[in-house]
């Protein structure tokens, strides 16, 4: 689910862009975790929630899976995490609001990536990212357990998750994110995930969370953003692994060296 930079914002775009990358650079300097409200405005916010909700309705979704890709049982599956998902480029037909939103995400985090020259941000050269995965927690006691996303790297190192649930009430509809950062001793980051509201946290063993059971359809946009080495040598590794597999199981292949 690789996928490059689309590119192209008009001048309000701009606008946001400039505000939210001094927050982020700030905020993941300083906490590991951002997060911005009103981050589209109520127009453009509700155009990607409109495309999402007729994705959704269109059946386009499937289960989602263990990061292994085994076919658990159901029931396992269910207990570990009950989100349903959808890869999307933005590129799709329906799909012109959330190519406007990842765009805007990809200029923030290139930008924010090139400007903090010195701190943690800066210290990543951000060149990629996953396709977008358009989740929906359905509401039936849906959740997803403590978890890392990006515990072995990967390459992955920023979440960004984009809300879309007007009115959420989380007393009545639960959802809410736990974030555990690591050094905030025994505090926690407890983010509802309310409508037009966009969060970025580090992928790896700094930020375990967990997405506590919904009552109430939840729907979230997640794209994640590639350091360039880390990927790298990821890929490698997947190759060298696979090609190790390959040999163990015998079948007949010649041998390669690696
Ligand atoms: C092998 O294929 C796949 C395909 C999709 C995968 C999606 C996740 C995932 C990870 N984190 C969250 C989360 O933390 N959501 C926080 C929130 O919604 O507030 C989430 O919803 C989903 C993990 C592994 C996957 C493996
Ligand atoms: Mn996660």
């Amino acid at each position: 689910n690789d996928s490059k930079f689309l590119g192209v914002c008009d001048r309000d775009e701009l606008d946001i862009i400039e505000k939210v990358t001094m927050h982020v650079i700030r905020d993941m300097d300083k906490y590991g975790v951002c997060v911005v409200d009103e981050f589209l405005g109520k127009d453009r916010g509700t155009s990607v929630l409109n495309e999402v909700v007729g994705m959704y309705e269109k059946g386009n979704f499937e289960d989602g899976r263990l990061v292994s890709g085994s076919d658990t049982a159901d029931s396992k599956l269910k207990t570990i995490r009950g989100d349903q998902i959808s890869w999307i480029d933005g590129t799709e037909n329906n799909c012109k609001n959330i190519g406007m939103l990842i765009n805007m995400v990809d200029s923030i985090i290139m930008r924010a990536n090139r400007q903090a020259d010195n701190g943690v941000m800066g210290n990543y050269n951000i060149v990629g990212r996953t396709k977008a995965m358009v989740a929906c927690y359905p509401g039936d006691g849906s959740h997803y357990v403590k978890h890392v996303d990006n515990p072995n790297k990967d390459g992955r190192c920023i979440t960004a998750i984009y809300y879309l649930n007007r009115d959420w009430d989380v007393e009545e509809d639960g959802g809410l994110l736990r974030i555990f950062p690591d050094g905030w001793k025994d505090q926690v980051a407890d983010i509802q995930p309310l409508f037009d509201r966009i969060l970025f946290f580090w992928s790896d063993r700094r930020n375990p969370h967990e997405v506590q059971a919904a009552f109430r359809t939840r729907y979230a946009i997640t794209l994640w953003y590639f350091d360039a080495a880390e990927r790298e040598e990821a890929c490698r590794r997947y190759e060298r692994e696979r090609k190790i597999n390959l040999q163990s199981n015998g079948n007949g292949l010649r041998t390669i060296v690696c």
